[in-house]
């Protein structure tokens, strides 16, 4: 359930360089279909009626990015870091005394642009006020094999491939991300909140919003972007 009083705020980290992805530009600016995969993500937040307004984190040396955002359609911040954690918590930094300490934060990845405006309703609805907050995921449906000198399986029940937007409000993200130290642990938001002891809300998600990492994740994008 949405609440009249709450404000929603989409920010987008896409200040990787895409090295899994092997190509001759960051990933985020790769044409899927008829735009760039960055477009594709921005419009599904402008496209939705819930977002009061989107922020897109780059790094200092984008070349790219101003021929993306449409002008006065988003805010661009400058400030991307070594890591996603480092670039999130630097642009929520410079949105302090912009964004209120109760304001809900949708933190999107630039590199999942199958998300589409239902999905971010039905993660707004269904978290609704709860006090953490909730992130889109998929539960597991193969067999998990966890590898080493005695390969063996993982039991998957309960287990959920995280998705994103995962949103929380704004000062708990804020204390959430300062406190977190490794990079390589706190690979996404919820895990930071997770290290203060904190239970965000897994909301069933869509394969649709599959993020694009390696090559072969572009043909499917464009199948999902292709279908309205
Ligand atoms: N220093 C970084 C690293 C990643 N990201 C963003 O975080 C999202 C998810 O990260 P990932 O898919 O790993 O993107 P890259 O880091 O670019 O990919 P790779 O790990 O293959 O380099 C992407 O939208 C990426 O742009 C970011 O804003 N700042
Ligand atoms: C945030 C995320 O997309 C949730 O699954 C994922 O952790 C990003 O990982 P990456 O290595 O930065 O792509």
């Amino acid at each position: 359930m949405k609440h009249s009083a709450a404000r929603y705020f989409a920010l987008i980290p896409a200040a990787g360089i895409g090295a899994r992805m092997a190509s001759g530009c960051p990933k985020q600016y790769l044409p899927i279909g008829d735009k760039p995969m960055l477009r594709h993500t921005l419009d599904a937040f402008l496209s939705s009626g819930s977002i009061a307004h989107t922020y897109v984190v780059v790094s200092a040396r984008d070349a790219y990015i101003d021929a993306i955002v449409p002008c006065g359609a988003a805010s661009v911040l400058r400030c991307g870091g070594a890591s996603r954690l480092e670039s999130v918590r630097n642009a929520l930094r410079a949105l302090e005394g912009e964004l209120h300490e109760h304001d809900w934060v949708l933190v999107h990845d630039a590199a999942r642009p199958g998300l589409n405006a239902a999905l971010i309703d039905k993660l707004i609805a269904t978290v609704g006020d709860d006090p953490v907050g909730g992130l889109l995921a998929l539960p597991v449906v193969d067999t998990v094999k966890r590898s080493g000198a005695h390969v063996h399986t993982v039991a998957r029940d309960g287990l959920w491939l995280a998705q994103t937007p995962q949103m929380f409000r704004y000062k708990l993200l804020c204390d959430a991300l300062a406190a977190a130290t490794d990079a390589s642990v706190i690979t996404d938001d919820a895990s930071a909140v997770e290290a203060l002891g904190l239970s965000p809300k897994l909301v069933e998600g869509h394969p649709r919003n599959l993020k694009v990492t390696l090559p072969a994740d572009i043909r499917i994008a464009e199948m999902y972007l292709a279908a309205p």
